[in-house]
């Protein structure tokens, strides 16, 4: 087991808690705290109900084991007396009681009396107390839950509770009474809140050792004792009768003699939780005043403990101990049992256990709810995901130092969609940078039309004027922007680039122009935007196309006075910076259908450099391609010297729509698959292949005669039948030949004949 940090009888293994806070939820005196990221039981809140164990998927939370204490109790030199808690038949439903006996007694154990003697001994003091009739309403404390909930949560009640000790201190105090001081007595129930009431001083010393019926079954485990196969002794205390039935609803009364259909307001039973927790908050407020009011906090009465090791329901383990009741039990009492101690004390005192926590001012809370991005009522969501009602819960549970406020699962949401943006627009601009680093600002064409565009930027470069560059998608718009702006005087200033596709409408205004802290959910702190952030340079708004009409606005007007305001200020400051625009979209037709304002297009539409796409610069294919093979060699860390014949003339029977990327990827995709310093048609993708043969055909067929057309046609319907085959059998060559119908071997042939790469139809069928 990883680390339990033990602070009360539950700790947390803090390795397991993966942060559901079902406990925090479902906690009743929310005696959960989330420290560094933990959810942890605050001991001095905690009132031992379990529910914590209960709900925690990861079994994070554990119960102080006692067995090594009860271990080390029974190999003293004291006589250890072991005493099996009321609701011990539900349990061990299919062991006889007397084969119990035996079986605890192979453990170590020199008597087992049966813990509802205990309840008899506190009956007559409950009665009596009772029938007083008080002028405040009496409320049991036999069960340690709901005194540590009185204690440590409702301390005006304390004045109410019986001033008697449970069934289990009172058999302890007995035992020791018989047997004197130095006896250990181990007390073994379903109840967790036993092992918290053993500490409290009013009762200390009466009980040793709290063991729970799956710690017991465990002892049991490890020495191979079976109670089944075992004889069966009888118990070595007083017999017991009517304190059987005490650990199921309605047994209290029974015992206390009350009787009461359920219609007299005086005497009040309840069992459970909730119900628990209701009619303490109603004693404390006065609500209602009965008699007398008897309160277990499991459900179903004791039978309901979390120390439990089976999972049958309350009403049949009701009807076991039922049964149980009229079960005959064999007793041979201990001679030192028979005679009446003197001085039995069955009182007990309680006291003020309460930590009271300092509340927050309204201030406080508003200031903590802030942090979580909630402005105003709305924000406030309520949906309980952090463990607490309600967000001022949480927000008050934040101030007192038990929550956290990432807790709160829509602020943390958006914190993570804030932190991806943000680290995807880093990406953007560090693999621009990376990119910038490895392809430099050279354009490479000796074209006409790319000779044009170099001679456009040398003659804007060095001036102040708005650049807009056109041209589709991969043309080299950015490149061209980095050209204008080390021809300029800026160049030792920064190039901010802003893609102005990946960010939304309001987080790109704030991007551009920074936002001071709280103008919007999520502005934690003051930004400062990109437009300062390239004060003195040049600022490229790739994909201007894309924004809003509202930003467009908000651009113009900066552009026209030079001056930027942060989202959610009143200031505007001064920016000197130049603009280069791009965009692959006709925004003469968004002026015409109204998405795009025509005074911003005149505003940057200054000068415009139009970007060929590839299919109109082909003849400066090969310089792009050595250009490509170069950069691509240098960032893969490779030696290539060449790209043969085969591949080179392949490359320029594709039509090259216009993207230049497409083209440097293919070269990089083919310096990563040599496996030499030669790169081959087989690193192209299969269509360049396939293009080459073609053509090769058209042009043989064009210089052969008919016996070497023949031949030619002949190899490409061969090489297209094989390459069919190939995908067919998605690249593997044994099921391509049994597909053609022909040996594996001469498939082979065929293969290297036709020079096809059977790896490059894998997975392709
Ligand atoms: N003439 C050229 N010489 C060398 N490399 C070029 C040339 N044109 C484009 N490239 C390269 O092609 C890639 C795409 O260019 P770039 O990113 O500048 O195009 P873009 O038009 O801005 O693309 P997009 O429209 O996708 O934003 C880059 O790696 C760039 O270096």
């Amino acid at each position: 087991m990883q680390n339990p940090k033990w602070s009360g009888p539950i700790a947390t293994i803090r390795e397991r808690c993966r942060k559901c806070y079902a406990c925090v939820r479902n906690c009743p005196t929310k005696a959960i705290g989330v420290f560094q990221d933990a959810a942890e039981v605050i001991h001095h809140r905690c009132i031992g109900c379990g529910k914590c164990l209960q709900v925690c998927s990861q079994n994070a939370k554990v119960i102080a084991d006692a067995i090594k204490e009860t271990e080390k109790i029974l190999q003293g030199k004291q006589p250890v007396v072991a005493v099996l808690g009321c609701s011990f038949p539900a349990f061990f439903y299919d062991v006889d009681p007397a084969q119990m006996v035996t079986a605890l007694r192979r453990i170590g154990f020199d008597e087992v009396l049966e813990g509802t003697a205990g309840v008899e001994m506190i009956a007559p003091e409950y009665r009596e107390l009772i029938n007083k009739k008080n002028d405040f309403p009496l409320i049991s404390s036999h069960c340690p839950t709901v005194v540590d909930l009185i204690e440590r949560h409702h301390p005006s009640l304390l004045k109410n509770l019986v001033p008697v000790v449970s069934p289990m201190v009172a058999i302890g105090r007995f035992i020791k009474a018989h047997r004197g001081k130095e006896a250990k007595v181990v007390y073994i129930s379903s109840c967790i809140g036993g092992k918290f009431e053993v500490t409290s001083e009013s009762v200390q010393g009466a009980i040793d050792s709290v063991l729970t019926y799956s710690e017991l079954n465990r002892m049991l485990k490890e020495r191979n004792i079976d109670p089944h196969r075992l004889a069966k002794t009888p118990f070595s205390g007083l017999p017991t009768s009517t304190g059987r039935t005490f650990s199921i609803f309605g047994g209290p009364f029974n015992n206390f003699g009350i009787v009461n259909n359920g219609l007299d307001p005086n005497f009040v039973a309840t069992v459970g939780e909730e119900a628990s927790l209701e009619v303490i908050h109603d004693l404390a407020a006065g609500r209602i005043s009965p008699q007398y009011v008897d309160v277990r906090f499991c459900n179903g009465g004791c039978i309901g403990g979390p120390g439990r090791t089976n999972r049958l329901t309350s009403f049949s383990k009701r009807n076991l101990i039922i049964n149980y009741r009229k079960q005959s039990i064999p007793y041979k009492p201990s001679p030192h049992y028979l005679k009446a101690p003197e001085d039995l004390k069955l009182d007990r005192t309680f006291n003020n256990r309460q930590h009271q926590l300092e509340r927050p001012s309204g201030d406080a809370i508003r200031r903590i709810l802030n942090e979580t991005e909630k402005f105003n009522e709305q924000d406030e969501l309520n949906c309980g995901s952090c463990g607490y009602a309600t967000c001022r819960e949480h927000a008050v549970a934040v101030y007192q130092g038990l929550a956290d406020t990432r807790m709160c699962l829509p602020f943390s949401m958006n914190q993570l969609e804030e932190d991806r943006t943000s680290l995807e627009q880093k990406y953007d601009l560090a693999k621009r940078a990376l990119d910038q680093e490895y392809a430099g600002t050279t354009i490479i064409g000796n074209d006409t039309r790319t000779q044009g565009v170099l001679h456009m930027i040398k003659q804007v470069g060095p001036t102040p004027t708005s650049v807009l560059i056109r041209g589709e998608s991969g043309t080299g718009k950015e490149l061209t922007a980095r050209a204008i702006h080390e021809a300029s005087l800026r160049a030792e200033k920064p190039l901010v680039t802003v893609n102005c596709t990946t960010l939304t409408d309001s987080l790109l205004e704030s991007e551009l122009f920074g936002h001071k802290k709280g103008s919007f959910t999520g502005a934690v702190k003051d930004k400062k935007g990109l437009f300062e952030a390239a004060a003195g340079g040049t600022i490229f708004l790739d994909e201007i196309g894309d924004i809003t009409p509202k930003l467009q606005a908000e651009l113009l007007r900066v552009l026209d006075s030079g001056e930027i305001k942060p989202v959610g200020s009143n200031k505007t400051i001064n920016v000197d910076v130049r603009i280069i625009a791009a965009t692959n979209k006709a925004l003469e037709e968004g002026i015409a259908q109204g998405w795009f304002r025509e005074d911003l297009f005149y505003r940057i539409n200054v000068f415009t450099i139009t970007l060929p796409p590839l299919r109109s610069r082909l003849n400066s294919l090969q310089q792009l391609v050595d250009h490509f093979l170069n950069l691509a060699a240098r960032r893969l860390n490779k030696t290539i010297h060449k790209i043969d014949d085969n591949a080179r003339q392949a490359l320029t029977c594709y039509h090259w729509p216009g993207n230049i990327r497409e083209l440097q990827n293919i070269i990089e995709r083919a310096v990563v698959l040599s496996p030499d310093q030669v790169i081959r048609l087989e690193q192209l993708p299969v269509v360049f292949g396939e293009l080459l043969r073609k053509n090769q055909g058209a042009t043989s067929a064009r210089d052969t005669g008919l016996r070497q057309q023949r031949d030619l046609q002949a190899g490409k319907i061969e090489a297209d039948l094989l390459i069919h085959f190939l995908r067919e059998s998605a690249g593997n060559v044994s099921a391509a030949a049994r597909l053609a119908n022909i040996p594996r071997r001469t498939f082979y042939r065929m293969l290297e004949r036709q020079k096809i790469d059977s790896k490059a139809y894998r997975d392709k069928k």
